[in-house]
């Protein structure tokens, strides 16, 4: 795709999007990663990176055009310094970092500087990710197509305009794949509970959240039909639906505190 890409931080999330980019043979024509830990840093150079410890390790004739900075919201502000140069020479800059907000990055990098904010999840290290972008108004149109390029490669993309929302993005998508494999862990749990070995009940919890989630993505009926259609009138679902939808203690109520809290600590880390 001929794009040149920097990645600070290739932890967690970061590995994500580097697997995804590269296992798809969607490889920008040059990405250099930079991460102090060795390990880690050891990730990118196993996908055939160049891989630098610190900044300035970089090559010097690298001039990124994509910037994305995938490292804690808690050390960000310290690193940004560093890439100013770039930003000022038109490097488009994509923060993944919970809550830090476009005019933190417009601080430090000049308010000429084109950033966007972007929340991806881990489901991007399998081209399933879901990623939300939110630019700010320095963000040219070709720059803005190399950025849904670069996170079509990895998923599915949405643009959105108002960075209010970036917090409830991060509380529901963004933190999301940690509901669902907490999800499959309470499935297993309940599957020996009720007698079952717990390989079987692996096996079970996965493939039903896998094969419910392919459906509800394939189908041209929405969720709550979906249900109904598993929902025999005085059968086993209608049991089981009477204890997880109970409108007190059910997973209604409780997924709503859960995406709120979320969505609350994002806003804190900005
Ligand atoms: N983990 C997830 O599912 C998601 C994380 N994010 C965001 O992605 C960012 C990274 O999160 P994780 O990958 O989970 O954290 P992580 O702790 O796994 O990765 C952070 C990486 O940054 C590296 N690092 C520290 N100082 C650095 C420096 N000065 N220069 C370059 N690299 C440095 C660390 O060595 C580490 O490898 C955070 O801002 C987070 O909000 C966004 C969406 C989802
Ligand atoms: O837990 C976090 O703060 C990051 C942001 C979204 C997912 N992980």
């Amino acid at each position: 795709m001929g794009l040149s890409l920097l990645l600070v931080g290739c932890g967690k999330m970061g590995q994500a999007m580097l697997g995804g980019w590269i296992d798809d043979g969607i490889i920008p024509a040059e990405i250099v990663v930079i991460d102090p830990n060795a390990e880690n840093l050891a990730v990118a150079l196993d996908l055939k990176c160049r891989g630098v410890e610190a900044a300035a390790d970089m090559p010097t004739d690298f001039m990124p055009d994509v910037i994305v900075l995938a490292v804690k919201p808690q050390i960000i502000t310290d690193v940004l310094p560093i890439f100013r140069a770039f930003a000022e020479k038109g490097s488009l800059v994509v923060s993944i970092a919970a809550g830090t907000r476009l005019a933190t990055f417009e601080a430090a990098f000049g308010e000429s500087a084109a950033i966007v904010r972007a929340m991806p999840n881990t489901p991007a290290a399998v081209h399933q990710g879901m990623i939300v972008c939110c630019p700010n108004g320095h963000v040219s149109s070709a720059q803005k197509s190399d950025c849904d390029r670069l996170m079509r490669a990895i998923g599915e993309v949405a643009w959105i305009e108002d960075e209010e929302l970036m917090d409830a993005v991060t509380g529901l998508s963004g933190s999301g794949p940690a509901y669902v494999f907490y999800m499959i862990e309470t499935m297993t749990a309940a599957g020996v509970k009720a007698g079952l070995p717990e390989g079987l009940a692996v096996q079970l919890a996965q493939q039903t959240v896998a094969g419910a989630g392919a459906l509800a993505r394939a189908s041209d009926e929405d969720a709550a039909q979906l249900r109904k259609n598993v929902t025999s009138p005085n059968g086993t679902t209608a049991a089981g639906l009477a204890v997880l939808m109970d409108d007190a203690s059910g997973l209604g109520p409780l997924m709503e505190r859960t995406v709120a809290a979320a969505t609350r600590r994002s806003r804190e880390l900005g």
